[in-house]
């Protein structure tokens, strides 16, 4: 069976996380995840990283670190290996584009939300790690 690798985004910024809704045409409507999307042919998960949120945010990212890999199988023909990165803010102004809406939320605030399930563990490391995480994006931004 083939896995499905999809690269997602975790952009920190101001202590918020930024965080996404699927909207009525894509698959799993109304969930929401981390920004991204599949890996292309030949590309790496920053690379690809990088090309769907300007596709889906018409955003800059910088990619910082990575955090575990999520497999998740949501049929047999569906089993998607989400990988996810830490991000900051690097240019331009977020519109949105594919989803049905985004939200700067606190850390608390994320656990309020319908998520898709691969991304249980992810958020469950980023809430373990986020003072780390948060300090390191802080001193990033100011210098
Ligand atoms: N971008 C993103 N996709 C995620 C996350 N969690 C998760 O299960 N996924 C799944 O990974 C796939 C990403 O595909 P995509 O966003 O590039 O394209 P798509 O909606 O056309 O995919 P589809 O084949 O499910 O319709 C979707 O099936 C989506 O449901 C996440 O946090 N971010």
């Amino acid at each position: 069976m083939k896995t499905i690798s999809v690269s997602c985004a975790i952009i920190i910024h101001l202590n918020k996380v930024l965080v996404a809704k699927r909207s009525s045409t894509m698959s799993q409507p109304g969930m929401w995840e981390f920004p991204g999307g599949k890996l292309e042919q030949g590309e790496s998960p920053e690379e690809s990283l990088i090309r769907e949120i300007k596709e889906e945010l018409g955003m800059e990212v910088s990619v910082y670190s990575q955090l575990t890999v999520s497999k998740y199988a949501y049929s047999e023909e569906k089993i998607i290996e989400l990988i996810p990165f830490i991000c900051g803010w690097k240019s331009g102004d977020i519109r949105v584009l594919e989803h049905e809406r985004v939200d700067w939320l606190e850390i608390e605030e994320l656990r309020l939300l319908n998520w898709a399930p691969a991304d249980i563990p992810v958020y469950n490391e980023l809430l373990e790690n986020w003072q780390a995480f948060r300090s390191r994006n802080t001193n990033r931004a100011k210098n």
